[in-house]
């Protein structure tokens, strides 16, 4: 007989309680899932904690309260479904998956966003996008997809990878598109972002059902407004729904 689940085994960050702080869906409240490593480098990562493998998974107590128990690493998928269940609080609207990277646990990720839609949770599913192959294991078992898309001056990788990179990313935008989530391509801009990498990148774009938003950096190389205009001009020339929207969770103090 085929099994109708799968508990599968992973290593997880973190589990809390707090309001999305990025994209379209900002102010929603969620249960976020961080699964810990990460394959890329990003010059401008604010989750250096997560991006190797940690040894316990801190899970947040009460909502709201930052007190946080670890558990050991590994973790089960249902292990942490209790634990989403446990924070999930009347207004909740989704579970967000983020990492760290998710997809570096492929079959974790899906037996996570599958626990979730059994339940009946809708799930925001965050990736930096560098498999498509794996993408494809979970894609429809969500409801929201936000995929970065790194440009060349980001250092996500080496800079002999990076066409692979933006090609594995593209095509995870089309596919969350094609199986029906709601699609967000999430753009870092920094002070030192070159307008000629958004020139290139935003062709690549057009005509894709997606939000697709600038989001500037918060920390070292927060970009000036002035920056912030040309390349929002830059990458209107392609699309006419380009949103500038920053990390909200920052300035409200949540996690
Ligand atoms: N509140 C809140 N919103 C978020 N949106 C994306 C996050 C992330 O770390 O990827 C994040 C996060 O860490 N906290
Ligand atoms: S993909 Fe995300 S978690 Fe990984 S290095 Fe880049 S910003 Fe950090
Ligand atoms: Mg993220």
């Amino acid at each position: 007989m085929i099994p109708l689940y799968t508990d599968e085994v992973g290593v997880l960050a973190e589990i809390f309680s707090s309001f999305q702080g990025e994209g379209p869906l900002v102010g929603r409240r969620q249960v976020f899932v961080r699964t810990a490593g990460c394959n890329l480098s990003c010059s401008y990562c604010d989750s250096a904690k997560s991006r190797r493998e940690v040894k316990f998974c801190e899970v947040e107590r009460d909502p709201g309260s930052g007190l946080l128990l670890r558990r050991n690493n590994p973790v089960t998928s249902s292990w942490a479904n209790e634990e989403i269940l446990g924070l999930w609080a009347s207004g909740t609207h989704s579970v967000s998956i983020t990492g760290g990277e998710p997809l570096c646990q492929p079959e974790f990720a899906a037996a996570l966003a599958r626990c979730c839609a059994a339940e009946g949770l809708p799930v925001y599913f965050e990736t930096n996008g560098f498999s498509e192959r794996r993408f494809l294991r979970v894609v429809d078992r969500i409801d929201f997809a936000a995929v970065d898309v790194k440009l060349p001056s980001h250092r996500a990788c080496p800079p002999a990878d990076w066409l692979r990179l933006v090609e594995n990313e593209l095509g995870c935008i089309k596919a969350a598109s094609r199986a029906g989530a709601v699609t967000i391509a999430k753009v870092v801009i920094l002070e030192s972002t070159p307008i000629e990498e958004i020139d290139r990148l935003c062709p690549r774009l057009e005509g894709v059902e997606a939000t697709f938003v600038l989001q500037p950096a918060s920390g070292i190389g927060r970009p000036s407004p002035e920056k912030l205009m040309l390349i929002h001009q830059a990458a209107s020339e392609h699309r006419g729904d380009v949103l500038v929207i920053p990390q909200a969770h920052k300035m409200m103090g949540v996690l």
